[in-house]
């Protein structure tokens, strides 16, 4: 993998942990504001739990707390509602993460419509949902963000491009299509129903792949020199009994065809922490009524 249409999501994230970094030394430097980020697990998912500790390492190697609350699998409704709570009622946190998906026994859009608007760092609940939609200032769910960031850095204006999303999902898809839309793309939105979906994948200048299902976009879905940013992260058993990650995307025939594309791992997966944090500094500088820092470079 060495051809300059690949985005180096790993590379790029980087760049924008050492953004938050400096946003948040001069936080503490000059208003004694430390941002606190709360993440809560339910049950021992072991893919759940690397993402929870590379986040938790993360925010504290950017200057901030990091708490982190587990809970058992058998976790009540009301038990996981409280923790909520909690964290809500707690100045020193600024953000909070419920981490998805929940045991069956817990209603999730109940309890992420639980957490206090302002600090959902998600940008899941119903609130930040529709500020988004109607083009109000809103926390932004992160890969979504991530994924925006990415196409600016390396198209610059999105304006009039037919932007294709693959999925339809709460998290991913809707409110990608929406930031698409309001970067002034054309997007069309597709799903397991939509028809010819080749096809119109051929129209687009960007896909954006969000399924959730191995390599399901193929190399000859994607026209000459189109973007493609591929969320999936599928975790697939490998000869020898151990699991690689793959994308959503058949990144080895797509790659020939793509103007630009992200692999898996290291494409979108990184900045969809990198904008958890970058989230949490806005939640706090929120919280507190000053402007965000910025920095250069
Ligand atoms: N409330 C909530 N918010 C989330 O944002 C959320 C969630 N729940 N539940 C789980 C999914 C999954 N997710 C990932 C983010 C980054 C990587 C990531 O950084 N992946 C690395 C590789 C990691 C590896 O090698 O295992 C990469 O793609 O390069 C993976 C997965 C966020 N999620």
């Amino acid at each position: 993998m060495s051809g300059d249409n690949i985005i180096d999501g790993k590379a790029f994230a980087a760049e924008v942990r050492a953004r938050v970094k400096a946003q948040v030394d001069r936080l503490v430097a000059e208003h004694g504001l430390k941002p606190g980020l709360a993440v809560v697990l339910v049950g021992e998912d072991p893919a759940s739990q690397v993402y929870v500790r590379n986040k938790a390492k993360q925010t504290v190697e950017c200057g901030m707390r990091s708490d982190e609350i587990r809970l058992e699998a058998t976790a009540t409704q009301e038990e996981v509602l409280a923790v909520v709570d909690r964290l809500n009622a707690d100045p020193g946190i600024h953000g909070i993460l419920v981490q998805l998906p929940l045991p069956d026994q817990i209603d999730e859009s109940a309890v992420l419509d639980r957490i206090d608007p302002d600090k959902d760092v998600d940008g899941f609940h119903v609130v930040n949902t529709g500020r988004l939609q109607i083009g109000l200032p809103a926390l932004t769910p992160c890969t979504p963000r991530g994924c925006m960031m990415l196409l600016h850095d390396r198209l610059g204006d999105l304006s009039g491009k037919h932007a294709v999303v693959v999925g339809r999902s709460n998290i991913v898809g809707k409110p990608m299509a929406m930031l698409l839309l309001h970067a002034n793309c054309t997007v069309t939105i597709a799903h397991s129903r939509t028809k010819d979906l080749p096809g119109l994948c051929r129209q687009a200048d960007i896909v954006i792949a969000a399924v959730g299902r191995p390599k399901f976009v193929q190399g000859d879905w994607i026209k000459e020199g189109a973007a493609v940013i591929d969320v999936g992260i599928n975790r697939i058993p490998k000869e020898d009994g151990k699991t690689r990650l793959v994308g959503d995307v058949d990144f080895e025939a797509a790659v020939g065809h793509a103007g630009l594309i992200t692999p898996v791992p290291g494409g979108v997966g990184p900045m969809t922490i990198a904008c958890l944090l970058a989230n949490t500094v806005t939640a706090a500088c929120m919280a507190a009524g000053i402007p965000e820092p910025q920095v250069t470079a």
